[in-house]
């Protein structure tokens, strides 16, 4: 998870995905809260028009102005309260509504070209504003702030009337404006990542397993209990768990050392999460050398074809020992069993699964070890059967 330390990203675009993701509600509301303030304050200085100028056409075509800057800001704050916008919109509503206010900013400027001294400050506050307060893409900040100030510096040496060491002044001014808007802002965005990290770690350790990085049972009560699952499929019609134990994984133990046996765990658990749909499936380590498969939207016909596969694939798998002189094979017994959510009446699906598969689990140990059992749970008529 490294951070880019120019631009404050991450260097690895899916994790910068995630957090960005992560982080889009409290974006979406910050730049809705930031929107509107500055659609008031923009409004709102049009009292300051008419200080200077007096009621009159100039006055008037700087009402249009601010009232453009008001539509199309306010709009952007609107959609971010209003929808769920992805991140490049979200973005988008930014920079759209930067770009207005500070054109427009521009053309105010040079109606009233005698306060150059006071518009200076102004574009400073709104810099400051790009920068740390409208959230938006550091590059695409950092570009709109330049080019402003740039326009800037250009209209002030043709419209005002300062002289040439205030406007000296001024040019640097900005430009301290800038460099320490930018340096702020990437330290924000740095640290905000740097938080995210830290989260993330924190939330791994907390939910996996530390030897097989599968889920853990705490976040089998917590979350995929809790009806997590449903989320993960929420148009699914049924669902299906599978039980697996590893065959006589105490006589690997005994015989190899725990060492071996762990990287028997460790080989069992990929075969698992290679095997699953990724963000939909879970796998759980539930025991010692127990795991739970969790599949939202799975039949039974496609739990057992799943199992099958695992069952199969485990069977002929070789661990090289953690000498490298052995090879060692196991075998899994599976229990499967599946629910037709549209029948099951019963509150906690997953819960019942869970039973009844570990009771299947056993009853394929107890008839041979290395086999599948299992039961559709749902429907009038319960049918169950052995597969191998
Ligand atoms: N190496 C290793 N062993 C573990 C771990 N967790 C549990 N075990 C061992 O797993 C073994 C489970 O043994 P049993 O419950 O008797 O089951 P089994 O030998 O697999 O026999 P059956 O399930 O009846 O086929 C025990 O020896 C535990 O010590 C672990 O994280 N690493």
């Amino acid at each position: 998870m490294e951070i880019n330390s120019l631009t404050g990203e991450f260097v690895h675009a899916p994790t910068e995905r995630a957090f960005l993701q992560h982080k889009q509600d409290q974006t979406q509301s910050l730049l809705g809260f930031t929107l509107t303030f500055c659609t008031v304050f923009y409004l709102g200085f049009f009292a300051t028009d008419l200080a200077a100028l007096g009621w009159g056409h100039d006055t008037m075509a700087l009402l249009g102005a601010r009232i453009a800057v008001a539509l199309t800001a306010g709009s952007c704050a609107w959609l971010a309260y209003r929808r769920v916008l992805s991140v490049p919109a979200a973005r988008l509503a930014a920079s759209l509504a930067e770009g207005v206010a500070l054109a427009c900013f521009m053309f105010i400027a040079v109606l009233r070209p005698a306060e150059f001294h006071w518009h200076a400050m102004s574009l400073a506050i709104m810099l400051v504003v790009v920068y740390l307060y409208i959230p938006n893409r550091l590059r695409y900040a950092s570009t709109i702030a330049v080019v402003a100030t740039i326009v800037f510096v250009v209209l002030a040496a043709e419209y005002s009337r300062m002289s040439s060491a205030d406007k000296f002044t001024m040019g640097m001014l900005l430009v301290l404006v800038n460099t320490f808007g930018f340096l702020a802002a990437r330290r924000f965005q740095y640290v905000s990542r740097e938080e995210f990290r830290s989260w993330s770690v924190l939330k791994h350790a907390a939910e996996r397993d530390h030897l097989t990085g599968c889920f853990n049972r705490r976040y089998l009560h917590d979350q995929l209990m809790g009806g997590r699952w449903r989320e993960r499929a929420p148009d699914a019609d049924s669902l299906s768990v599978v039980l697996c134990d590893i065959d006589r994984f105490k006589q690997i133990n005994d015989t190899h050392g725990h060492g071996d046996g762990d990287m028997v765990l460790r080989g069992f658990a990929r075969i698992l999460q290679v095997a699953v749909r990724d963000g939909v499936d879970s796998v759980v380590r539930y025991g010692g050398e127990e795991f739970l498969v969790v599949l939202p939207g799975t039949d039974l016909a496609g739990a057992l074809r799943l199992a099958e596969r695992l069952r199969v694939t485990f069977a002929a798998t070789e661990v090289v020992s953690t000498d490298g002189a052995t090879r060692l094979r196991a075998t899994a017994s599976f229990g499967v069993a599946s629910v037709d959510l549209a029948q099951f009446t019963f509150e906690h699906p997953l819960r019942h699964l869970i039973s009844a598969a570990d009771e299947l689990m056993y009853r394929a140990k107890h008839n041979g070890r290395d086999r599948i059992e299992s039961l559709q749970l749902a429907g009038p008529a319960r049918k169950s059967g052995a597969v191998r």
